[in-house]
């Protein structure tokens, strides 16, 4: 078994970002800036989000975070991120997820800007995507692109099983991993909670991207010989042993399973990491975009 570090290989690719914003603002551009829309007090969610902003920080990123009450109305809400829209100073903003029952993140994706949506969850950029069209990839399947082909790891013509219909992960990897691209060209199965015999399913993989959210659901028994495995799940544990309070495990029960695959992602340093890694790039592309249209 070989390890897919999503920590080192984020680490990497935030000095080439670091590096590029230089180039930047040597030329006289402004430093990309990242804004996020953080409403509630989830502890999972406030993680991300410093994480984000953290990452910000570190690649020379301009960041600011809105924080709302779990109790702001819809209508504030929309209103706030038309502010952002028109903000010029801001090149890419995320509406965290998820977001109180009362608010419709239907309503509030379609509410941003596609030209600012760097999560790429707006109805164009998916369309786009689907399309082949340049657009700004949605962060997590992005990540996972990236890490597959920095690994060098094949996957023309090989079968990808992915598990999990999510808007914002295992739908969009679909399309992704059976495009032509470098990292493509697999044949691809996408299963769900209605799957039928989803253990043979999966042991079809040479390919296998689990994404449905629940904490070691994958056991050697439904993974091949020499398989690559990519965990996306996150899930938090509670551990009085930690410091925390609690721990992190992935969709995949990993030492058992590391046995067989050729390549694992662990959880943490797997999949997360490169997930803000993605948000950054795209941040990127998007302030590049703007000083394109800027000098025009
Ligand atoms: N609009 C929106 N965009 C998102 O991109 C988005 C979101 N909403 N809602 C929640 C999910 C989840 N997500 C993660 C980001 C980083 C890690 C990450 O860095 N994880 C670390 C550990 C983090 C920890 O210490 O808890 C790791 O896996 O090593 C994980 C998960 C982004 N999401």
């Amino acid at each position: 078994m070989q390890l897919i570090d999503g920590k080192a290989t984020s680490n990497a690719i935030k000095k080439e970002i670091a590096e590029e914003v230089r180039k930047l603002t040597a030329e006289g551009g402004k430093k990309p800036h990242l804004a996020a829309i953080l409403v509630g007090e989830d502890g999972a969610s406030r993680t991300y989000v410093n994480h984000k902003v953290k990452s910000c920080e570190q690649v020379g990123f301009t960041s600011s975070l809105y924080k709302f009450d779990a109790d702001i109305t819809e209508e504030d809400l929309l209103k706030t991120i038309k502010e952002l829209n028109n903000n010029d100073d801001i090149d890419g903003f995320i509406v965290q997820l998820p977001l109180p029952k009362h608010i419709n993140e239907t309503k509030v994706t379609e509410a941003i800007d596609p030209n600012k949506d760097v999560d790429g969850f707006h109805p164009t950029n998916l369309g786009k995507m689907m399309l082949g069209l340049p657009t700004f990839l949605p962060a997590t399947p992005y990540g996972i692109v990236q890490l597959l082909d920095r690994y060098g790891i094949e996957t023309s013509g090989k079968k990808c099983v992915i598990i999990g219909r999510s808007h914002i992960v295992g739908t969009p990897m679909s399309l992704l991993m059976s495009r032509n691209a470098k990292v493509g060209n697999c044949t691809v199965t996408l299963t769900h909670s209605r799957t039928q015999n989803l253990k043979e399913e999966c042991q079809q993989a040479d390919i296998l991207i689990v994404a449905l959210g629940r904490a070691e659901f994958v056991t050697a028994d439904m993974v091949k010989e020499g398989a690559v495995v990519v965990d996306v799940g996150i899930t938090r544990i509670d551990d009085p042993s930690k410091k925390s309070g609690f721990s992190l495990k992935g969709d995949v029960k990993f030492d058992e399973v590391a046995e067989k695959a050729s390549w694992i992602t662990p959880v943490p340093g797997g999949v997360g990491p490169m997930t803000v890694v993605s948000l950054l790039m795209n941040t990127l592309e998007a302030a590049r975009r703007k000083s394109v249209k800027e000098s025009v």
